[in-house]
Formats: structure tokens, C-alpha cells, sequence
């Protein structure tokens, strides 16, 4: 069994050109970020990091077939790769990125959430909630060049960014669309959002779960600029130069302070412990109604998830306990 699913695994990523990037050897040499040559390139199966040390950035690639979705290796490859950027002196800001043109990151995976025991769901939010919170405080600069489609969490982990440029292609959508998918946006998604582009654009936008279009993202100001797709990365890298020239760019002041106006108290002090605690408990089994059936799930995904869907629904809603149901209001000052 274990042998057929690692085949499968195997063949669609060989089958997947993209997919060629995994097997280049972590600490390979190639061209940097700004183009010199014999680089050390370093980073885990999932993350490529490519170290432009001399202008002390680093691009971070997210290169997790087939749809940059949040699984726990991949979350916790990432939040190594920041890590050790954090860490080093060399780096001041990282370009984030998807190593596959067309798919930014599909945000959650969703066959983590379902089919697993509670701890491995407590364990994967604690992730999820480390992630947002390691990126948005992070001492480094953080520009998400954001080169294709970008639901859900893959809108959250763009939104902890200081800047946002996206390229200029109308399939590259992007936004909360939970909703669609019968599910809540945690509060802290909500509130990301809220601080991007205003109370009731937010408001709207997370009711109807709209994925925006890139020009409608500039609009709103969910992104901050819009180019042509080629140009995405030498935008990103112009945007990151503007940053590093202002001596104390990132670290603790504004940040933590923007943070405090954002987040409870609570939510920052204690953030993995106090926000995975479910606080409600799961009776009410929100059974999904015919139109929540047809949007769930997403094309493509595993049959399993369909007939899981009850119960993944019903522990989404014990994990963040704190959303409230979709009809009442959901959004609170
Ligand atoms: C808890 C509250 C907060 C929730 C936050 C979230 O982020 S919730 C998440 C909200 N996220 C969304 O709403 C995004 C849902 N996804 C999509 O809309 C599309 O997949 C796409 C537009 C990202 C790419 O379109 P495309 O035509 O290029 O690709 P494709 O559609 O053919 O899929 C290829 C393969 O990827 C698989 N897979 C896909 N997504 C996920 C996932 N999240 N996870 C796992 N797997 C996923 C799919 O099953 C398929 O597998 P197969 O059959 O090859 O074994």
C-alpha cells in the first residue's frame, strides 16, 4: 500500500516538469538571485533558497508539488529556511516565491485535515499558526513575488509580507476564498486581510470568498503593485532595494507594533498554545448543505475528501472554534 502511493507520488512528480527542481541536490551552486555565478543555492526538498549575499537577499522558492499546498514538511521546511536567513547577518530580506510559475501556494493542505488522528490536526494548526506568525514578525524584510494563483492560506502567507507584487495574469487569482469551501476564516485571517485592505472591502470580500483578479487586487490593495509576468522578480528585487536603504527596515518597531494594533494581546504573547486550545466544542456537526457539496472540494482533489468532508468541516470548526457560522456576521472590530 505504503509502495503504490510512493509510486504515484514519484510518477506525477516526474510527470510534473516543475517537479525536475527536486531533484537538484540541496547545496547545489548556480546562478544567485541577482544572476552571479557559484552560489551556493541551499535549502531542504521543498524549499529552494537562493543567496544573493552580496546584496544580502535571499529568494525563497516554495517547491511542493504539485500546488505549493501547506503540508506539515513543507511548513516546517520553511520555517527552517527562515530560520537560518534570520540567522545569518548576511541576510536582510528575502524575496518569497513559488519555483513553479502558475501556482503561488494553494494554501492548507487539505488532506491534512482529514483522516488523521486529533493530535497530528493540534500539530498541523500549531504549524499553520507559526508560519503566519514567523513571517509577519520576522526581522527580515519579506517581498512575495507572487507568480501565480494564491487562495486562501496562500493569500495569508502573502499577506504577513511587507509588499506584494503579482503578475500580470488574470488566472492568477487571489484572496480568502474559505468560504466557498463551507469553511471560516480564522480571525487572524480575517484580520490580515482587515489591515491590507480596509473593513469593508475585507468584509465583502472573505462573505463571498472572492478570489480577485490581479487588476481588482490592485484595486483593493491586496497586492501592491501588478506587472507583467516576466517581470516580477526584477520588481520584487527594486521594491526590496527601497527597503534595505532605510537603516531599521523591519526589525521589532513597526512590526511588533502593527502586530499589537492586529493581534490580542493574548494572540501574540502565547500564540500556538492559546490559539490551537479549540474553544468550542464540535456539536454542532454543520452538516453541508447542497451548495457547500458542490463547491467541496475543489476539482481535483481525492474522492476521500469528499465523502471526509462532514468531518473535516466539524473539526475546521473545532480547531478554530472562534469562527462563527458563515450566515451571522463574521466579522468583529
Ligand atoms: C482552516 C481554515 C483556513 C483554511 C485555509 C486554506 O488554505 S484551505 C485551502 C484552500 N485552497 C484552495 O481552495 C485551493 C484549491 N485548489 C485549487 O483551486 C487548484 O488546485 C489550483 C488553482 C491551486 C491549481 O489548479 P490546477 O488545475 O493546476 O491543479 P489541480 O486542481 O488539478 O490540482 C492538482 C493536485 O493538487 C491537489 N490539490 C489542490 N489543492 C490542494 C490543497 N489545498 N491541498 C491538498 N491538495 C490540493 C489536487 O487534489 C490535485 O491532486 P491530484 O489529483 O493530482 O492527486
Amino acid at each position: 500500500m505504503a509502495l503504490a502511493v510512493g509510486m504515484r507520488v514519484l510518477t506525477r512528480a516526474l510527470h510534473r516538469p516543475w517537479a525536475r527542481g527536486l531533484r537538484v541536490a540541496p547545496g547545489r551552486t548556480g546562478p544567485a538571485a541577482g544572476g552571479g555565478d557559484g552560489v551556493r543555492c541551499f535549502g531542504s526538498p521543498r524549499v529552494l533558497v537562493e543567496p544573493d549575499p552580496a546584496a544580502g537577499v535571499a529568494v525563497v522558492k516554495m517547491r511542493n508539488p504539485p500546488v505549493n499546498s501547506f503540508s506539515l514538511e513543507f511548513l516546517t521546511e520553511l520555517l527552517i529556511s527562515l530560520e537560518k536567513l534570520e540567522n545569518d547577518k548576511t541576510f536582510r530580506g528575502i524575496i518569497l516565491t513559488s519555483d513553479h510559475p502558475g501556482i503561488f501556494s494553494a494554501g492548507l493542505d487539505l488532506t491534512e485535515m482529514c483522516g488523521r488522528k486529533p493530535e497530528h490536526y493540534m500539530e498541523y494548526w500549531k504549524a499553520v499558526q507559526e508560519m503566519w506568525l514567523r513571517f509577519y514578525l520576522s526581522n527580515l524584510v519579506v517581498i512575495a513575488a507572487i507568480n501565480g494563483v494564491s487562495p486562501a492560506g496562500g493569500c495569508l502567507l502573502s499577506l504577513t509580507c511587507d509588499y506584494r507584487v503579482l503578475a500580470n495574469n488574470p488566472k492568477y487569482t487571489i484572496g480568502l476564498n474559505e468560504t466557498r469551501l463551507g469553511i471560516v476564516a480564522p480571525f487572524w485571517f480575517k484580520d490580515m486581510m482587515v489591515n491590507t485592505v480596509g473593513y469593508r472591502t475585507a468584509e465583502r470580500a472573505l462573505q463571498l470568498g472572492l478570489l480577485f483578479p490581479p487588476a481588482e487586487a490592485l484595486r483593493v490593495g491586496v497586492v501592491d503593485q501588478v506587472v507583467p509576468e516576466d517581470q516580477v522578480q526584477s520588481t520584487a528585487r527594486s521594491v526590496m532595494a527601497q527597503w534595505l536603504a532605510i537603516p531599521v527596515c523591519r526589525p521589532g518597531v513597526q512590526n511588533q507594533g502593527l502586530g499589537r494594533a492586529v493581534l490580542s494581546p493574548e494572540a501574540l504573547g502565547e500564540a500556538p498554545s492559546c490559539l490551537i486550545q479549540p474553544l468550542a466544542a464540535p456539536d454542532d456537526p454543520w452538516p453541508l448543505d447542497a451548495s457547500r457539496q458542490s463547491a467541496f472540494p475543489p476539482r481535483g482533489l481525492p474522492a476521500c475528501l469528499c465523502l471526509q468532508a462532514p468531518l473535516f468541516l466539524s473539526l475546521v470548526r473545532t480547531l478554530v472554534g472562534f469562527g462563527v457560522h458563515p450566515k451571522s456576521k463574521r466579522i468583529s472590530s
